[in-house]
């Protein structure tokens, strides 16, 4: 089977294209946990399936890790976007992309012919309590104490999609992120689980973020957490609504628009190489 490497900030993906692949959908979530481990398959912090959509220009589809299924991927869709752009699977720069969470519409900027970046419209971050999924009152969750095994948090949840919990720190050399990470990530107050961000606000217009993602782990970086990060810090007063958020794999330009409520997301993809992998070896 034929596959492609490719990363978002070093949030890295093993990209295959459903058409000219021998796999069928039941075989993609135990084929991810194969091939993303990281010594006895490719290795990479998701598995994507992208092909034509039916309604839309294309499909994505991401698997964590560990198989389960997550709705949306903000790294991911700038990677397919490139992917689909540059094998001439679409023709215009502006891509709609048809994901678990809903469509989504990626833009590819071009830079003497090459993919630059992609700047993606997120869509709408979701606030209310039952949406992120999360247990508990109706309402929104902005900066509620949380009581876990590892001590009491105190956590802004969004769902660009997918879940996020934000948490804000002080500075990074006190928070144990694999230690506190899946603590959060698998309260039972989130009963889909959840990603975890640990964000430090270094400015009104930078934030600095570690995350921890659900059925991955600590990853370099996440861009669905980079915008709920935003969202979150906007709605703590502590930033307004464009920043730049610095993850450890690189920099992502986020921007809530207030006019549409759309969250706007901008950054590189990149391909590092192609390959093919016998599934029967594995
Ligand atoms: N790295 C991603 C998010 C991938 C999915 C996540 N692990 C989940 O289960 O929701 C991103 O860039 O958004």
């Amino acid at each position: 089977m034929r596959f492609t490497k490719m990363h978002g900030l070093g949030n890295d993906f093993i990209v295959i294209e459903a058409e000219k692949s021998e796999l069928s959908p039941e075989d993609y979530s135990r084929t991810a946990i194969k091939l993303c481990d990281r010594h006895f398959g490719i290795g990479g912090d998701g598995l994507v399936i992208v092909g034509k959509d039916r309604e839309l220009d294309v499909f994505m589809r991401i698997f964590n890790p560990d198989g389960s299924e997550p709705e949306m991927c903000g790294n991911a869709i700038r990677c397919v976007s490139k992917f689909v752009w540059e094998r001439g699977l679409v023709s215009t720069t502006r891509i709609s992309v048809n994901t678990l969470a809903g469509p989504r519409y990626p833009e590819v900027i071009l830079k003497n012919g090459e993919v630059e970046k992609v700047r993606v419209d997120m869509g709408e971050p979701i606030l209310e309590r039952s949406l992120i999924p999360m247990l508990g009152s109706p309402g929104k969750v902005v900066g509620e104490e949380l009581d876990t095994t590892a001590g009491r948090f105190r956590i802004t949840a969004v769902s660009m999609g997918n879940p996020h919990c934000v948490v804000f720190v002080d500075e990074f050399s006190s928070v144990p992120v694999s230690e506190w990470g899946p603590v959060l990530e698998n309260h039972p107050v989130f009963p889909s689980r959840t990603n975890v961000e640990f964000a430090k606000i270094e400015d009104e217009n930078t934030v600095s973020m570690r995350v921890w993602e659900r059925g991955a782990g600590e990853t370099l970086a996440c861009g669905t957490g980079a915008c709920a990060t935003l969202v979150a810090s906007y709605l703590n007063d502590l930033t307004g609504r464009r920043a730049t958020v610095r993850l450890k794999g690189g920099e992502l330009i986020i921007e809530w628009d207030p006019d549409n409520n759309h969250v706007y997301m901008t950054g590189e993809a990149k391909e590092v190489f192609t390959g093919e992998v016998d599934l029967r070896k594995l």
